[in-house]
């Protein structure tokens, strides 16, 4: 299977700070892979780098055979935080529109293949029902419906999402990961998420993330394992998903 996102011994540091220290990284197409760690440990830091967003120190970071700044349009970004100024009332669908700016011709105007585009991320996240609504007048897990749309709005290859189910209920919880289970059939996934339940029962893959990062591919991470990277107990954490074409447990290399 073909790699798409490549980091061989990337470090990075906010000034003298270290934060993130040589990660070795390979994501097979389609590989859906997981992203635990503990608050701080660099996990958004290690997407803004796979974004273009951030700078390495040193390494070097390809995706898909280029530069990540070149390979920008086939990456979907779902960010940690967004926020919604009250005082700016977008709609649901400016809001997914937003998600074309960097294929668009003009920047003055969205074209019929904007809109279409757009209304096809609406459809294959269940919210074309609330095109008209405003941003403000949704819920938690409505709200981050929206964001995956406008992510997948640019018809991305890969859906980088930074926990997306953080400050939503645990029912919304769910239905964005059966959400991302059936994004999945089309799309490679990297999800950043406390979320162990779903990562257990979702990724190929998990990486554990705190300034160093350990990949495990074989066996389940062990609570040995994540007490020492967490520093706190945590439940155990299993990934036996059948990547496309592999056998369950397969190496997706
Ligand atoms: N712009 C910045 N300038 C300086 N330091 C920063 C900046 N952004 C993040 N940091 C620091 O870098 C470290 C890693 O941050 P990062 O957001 O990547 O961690 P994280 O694993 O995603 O954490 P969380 O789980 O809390 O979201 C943290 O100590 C953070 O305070």
């Amino acid at each position: 299977m073909a790699s798409c996102i490549r980091l061989h011994q990337v470090s990075f540091r906010y000034g003298a700070r270290p934060i993130l220290e040589n990660i070795d990284l390979e994501l097979k197409d389609r590989e859906f892979l997981g992203i635990v760690g503990p608050n701080g440990g660099g996990k958004s830091t290690l997407l803004k780098l796979i974004l273009g967003l951030l700078k390495p120190a040193s390494g070097q970071i390809e995706v898909f055979g280029t530069s990540p700044r070149q390979a920008r349009h086939l990456l979907g970004y779902v960010p940690q935080f967004a926020t919604f100024d009250s005082a700016f009332p977008i709609t649901v669908r400016d809001t997914v529109l937003q998600g074309r700016f960097g294929c668009a011709t003009s920047r003055w105007r969205y074209t019929a293949a904007d809109r279409a585009a757009a209304e096809q991320a609406m459809a294959r996240t269940d919210i074309l029902d609330l095109q008209q609504r405003s941003m403000l007048e949704l819920s938690g897990g409505q709200r981050q419906r929206v964001l995956i749309a406008r992510a997948l709005a640019g018809n991305p290859r890969i859906l980088l999402l930074d926990e997306p189910t953080a400050n939503i209920d645990p029912h919304h919880g769910e239905s964005i990961f059966s959400l991302l289970h059936r994004l999945h059939d089309q799309l490679g996934i990297v999800l950043i998420s406390h979320d162990m339940g779903f990562v257990t029962r979702c990724v190929h893959r998990v990486a554990c993330l705190n300034r160093t990062l350990v990949c495990h591919a074989h066996s389940p991470v062990d609570s040995a394992e994540l007490e020492a990277l967490y520093g706190i107990r945590l439940s155990q954490v299993h990934h036996d998903t059948q990547l496309p074409g592999q056998p369950p447990n397969g190496d997706p290399s």
